[in-house]
This record gives structure tokens, sequence and C-alpha cells, in this order.
């Protein structure tokens, strides 16, 4: 199966279990991998037939930016869910990095799930 990906999006938002996180806002950065068949909207160069990276985009901010949320896996299986039902796709996998938690994990630390319609 094809796939279409977002890679790096940066998303400020209120994120974190500890109470002096839910008054601030932290970024989260997603890279998503969804299935797709990018074969139709590359026969006929329409984008109403692809799976469009900036709708998917623009969901995932409007979601992670809707409410706080405590943990990152909170954030990753509704980012999963939102996906796949908005978006009709067979499966996802969602990558969640929080870039600033752990000072020395200098490339962020975080959850990585894959989820099936
Ligand atoms: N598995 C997780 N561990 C931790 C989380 C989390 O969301 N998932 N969150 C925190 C705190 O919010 C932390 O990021 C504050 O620096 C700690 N561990």
């Amino acid at each position: 199966m094809d796939k279409v990906f977002v890679s790096g999006l940066e998303v400020m938002c209120t994120i974190g279990a500890y109470d002096w996180e839910k008054t601030i806002q932290q970024k989260l950065i997603f890279d998503l991998e969804m299935a797709f068949d990018n074969r139709p909207a590359a026969a006929t160069d329409d984008l109403s037939l692809a799976l469009d990276y900036a709708r998917v985009s623009q969901s995932v901010i409007a979601l992670v930016q809707s409410e706080p949320i405590e943990l990152v896996e909170t954030v990753a299986e509704r980012v999963a869910a939102l996906i796949l039902a908005e978006f009709s796709l067979p499966w996802v996998k969602v990558r969640v990095t929080k870039p600033h938690a752990v000072l020395a994990a200098r490339g962020g630390v975080g959850v990585e799930i894959i989820r099936e319609a």
C-alpha cells in the first residue's frame, strides 16, 4: 500500500501531567504515515482524489489545540482515531515527540502507535 506522510508537524498546545504544565504552551511534533492508494490521484493529477496532507495537518492542529491533555499517549490515540475516521483510511502510524520534556534526551521523548480502522 502507498503512503502519504506528514513529517515534523509542530503544534503548540497545553500538554502535560504536572500542574505547572497546565498553565503553559509546549511544543509537540507529529510524524504521520497514512496508508492510501495514490494511483488514482497520480493518474488524473487531481487533488480531490488524493489524501490532502494539508487538510490532515489542519485537522490534527485543531484537535490538539482544542483542549488540554495530560499524556502524549492520549494525544496519539485521539489523533489516530481522528485521521482514521475523517479520512476513511485503513491504518495510520502516529509518532508524537515532546522535544523539551527531558533535557538530556536531545531527540525528544514520546510515543509511536499504529492503529487500524
Ligand atoms: N509515558 C509518558 N511519560 C510521561 C508523560 C507522558 O505523557 N507519557 N508526561 C510526563 C510529563 O508531562 C513530563 O513531560 C513533564 O516534563 C512525564 N512522563
